[in-house]
């Protein structure tokens, strides 16, 4: 790795040195090769797993943890910083630099009462989620490995600590903003500085003056919202939106609780400690923009408050327009209609919200139901799809209308195959996740991991030796719900 210091070197004062604690008898339980191409790595070896288990200095490293503050669950938390995440520095990559992180390297400044470590289970699930989300190309933070260890660490009962090693374009979160507008003396300096720093380092085509800031919030706003309609199209669940958990630069950021959605249910929870819904699955939009309102609270120091509410007026333009465009893509709807992109998008977007409440209706899993629309023959009444449905009039009134929205395919076998380019047959359900963690535990055995890793780069692809991967879950694997105890 060969790393560059910008962060720590530009921006004293915004982090405090901590040095990760090496873990007992490391191993490595994953590796992703499409994430260490990122930083010029190629494969695993045996310095590189000293390095980042933290048994030996990774030469260039700078290690630090980052102060960041946020609303957590609605209420807001002064101060929390890198408790548990320790980053390396930034290393350089082909395209581009990627914050080298060591997430459960040891306790922190900002640790308080916890351990600073992350348990094996918790791990291997951002490993996993992280490289299967940017296979299915939503915008997210990639892991570059998994490391288990025998250090045990006690949480409800003893388990054994585990690293991952995330790789993230930025660490700045919403919640970096909030700290230093409200905790800090003088903050519009410290903001400015950040801002700044921001920009040059993730949005260089902005330049740092008020005209950049003004559009770079409008950026923050549509990455933010490209982000959760990815999310809301593929089906996850992220489960702890809190702003300290919202990426600056638009990525999927911190993996807890998540969940992709087995049955369609928009009131879907995933998070054990979520009581009240606050970050159900249908929720998610809608809290998107409650976190960039918090964000732009923290910002009139530096930007025009008609500004940030201008910007934050394009949020829901923006999420429908990707939400609609990506599901077009997975249901088949071209655009090439006489009716202005404003109305189809509007029709559309109804049709699209009949088709989940469909869904929801006569419980079926979303993804499995989306990979069926790659078997359609749209001239047909008949489908595996129909074939599903407790509620037939409801399907063949919905179809009919979908029907006419298609209109002629020309070429059905390669109108479905443009469908299966849409629309996975694999994604991460829990229950994978959790037989994979089963074998570690019971059995040290991380080959149900590496498959599922494998079979997850590929999620477009009928693999049909993989099928059972592709089925619903088991009794015992049904709204499985993750606690936070992570
Ligand atoms: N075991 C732990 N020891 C110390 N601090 C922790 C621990 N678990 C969580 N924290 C801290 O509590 C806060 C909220 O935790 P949260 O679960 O959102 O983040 P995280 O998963 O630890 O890390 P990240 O947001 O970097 O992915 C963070 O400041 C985090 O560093
Ligand atoms: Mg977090």
């Amino acid at each position: 790795m060969r790393f560059k210091q910008d962060f720590f070197e530009q921006l004293d004062g915004f982090y405090s040195q901590a040095y990760p604690q090496g873990i007992s008898n490391p191993h490595w339980l994953g590796w992703s090769d499409a994430a260490a191409k990122l930083i010029g790595l190629d494969k695993p070896n045996h310095e590189l797993l000293m390095q980042l288990s933290a048994n030996a200095a990774a030469p260039g490293a700078s290690y630090y943890a980052q102060v960041y503050s946020g609303h957590q669950f609605g209420g807001y938390t002064p101060r929390l910083g890198d408790g548990r995440s320790i980053i390396l520095g930034e290393a350089i990559g082909p395209d581009g630099a990627w914050d080298v992180a060591l997430k459960g390297g040891g306790p922190t400044p900002y640790s308080r009462h916890g351990d600073g470590r992350a348990v094996m289970r918790s791990a291997v699930r951002e490993f996993l989620v992280s490289e299967a989300l940017a296979a299915l190309s939503v915008p997210t933070t990639r892991a570059l490995a998994v490391i288990g260890s025998d250090l045990p660490v006690w949480r409800e009962s003893q388990e054994t600590a585990a690293i991952t090693v995330r790789l993230a374009k930025s660490h700045i979160r919403f919640g970096h903003f909030e700290y230093f507008c409200y905790s800090e003396k003088g903050a519009p300096d410290k903001l400015t500085q950040l801002l700044n720093f921001t920009i040059t380092q993730h949005f260089p085509h902005l330049t740092t003056d008020a005209a950049g800031y003004k559009q770079w919030f409008v950026e923050v706003v549509q990455l933010t919202a490209k982000m959760i309609a990815h999310w809301q199209a593929v089906g996850f669940a992220h489960g702890v939106m809190n702003t300290d958990n919202m990426s600056i630069v638009g990525d999927t950021f911190d993996f807890g609780p998540f969940a992709f959605l087995d049955t369609f249910k928009e009131s879907f929870i995933c998070n054990h400690s979520d009581h009240d819904g606050r970050y159900a699955f249908g929720q998610q939009p809608g809290i998107g923009l409650w976190n960039l309102k918090r964000l732009a609270q923290a910002l009139p120091p530096i930007i025009a408050s008609d500004d940030l509410i201008a910007a934050l007026n394009t949020y829901q333009p923006s999420l429908v327009n990707h939400y609609v465009s990506l599901m077009r893509e997975k249901l088949g709807l071209s655009t090439d209609s006489d009716l202005d992109n404003a109305e189809q998008e509007k029709q559309d977007l109804a049709f699209i919200s009949q088709f989940t409440v469909m869904l929801e209706n006569n419980q079926l899993d979303y993804t499995n139901s989306l990979r069926k629309i790659g078997t359609i023959d749209i001239s047909s009444q008949h489908s595996l799809l129909r074939d599903d449905m407790l509620d037939v009039h409801q399907f063949d009134s919905w179809f009919q209308a979908y029907q006419s929205r298609v209109g002629q395919v020309s070429d059905v076998a390669a109108w479905q195959h443009e469908r299966n380019q849409h629309n996975p047959k694999y994604i991460l359900r829990n229950y994978l996740a959790q037989e994979a963690i089963i074998d570690i535990e019971e059995k040290a055995d991380n080959s149900k991991l590496l498959q599922l890793q494998q079979l997850l780069t590929r999620p477009f692809d009928e693999q049909p030796e993989m099928n059972d991967f592709a089925k619903r879950p088991p009794q015992w694997g049904q709204g499985l719900v993750m606690s936070c105890s992570s």
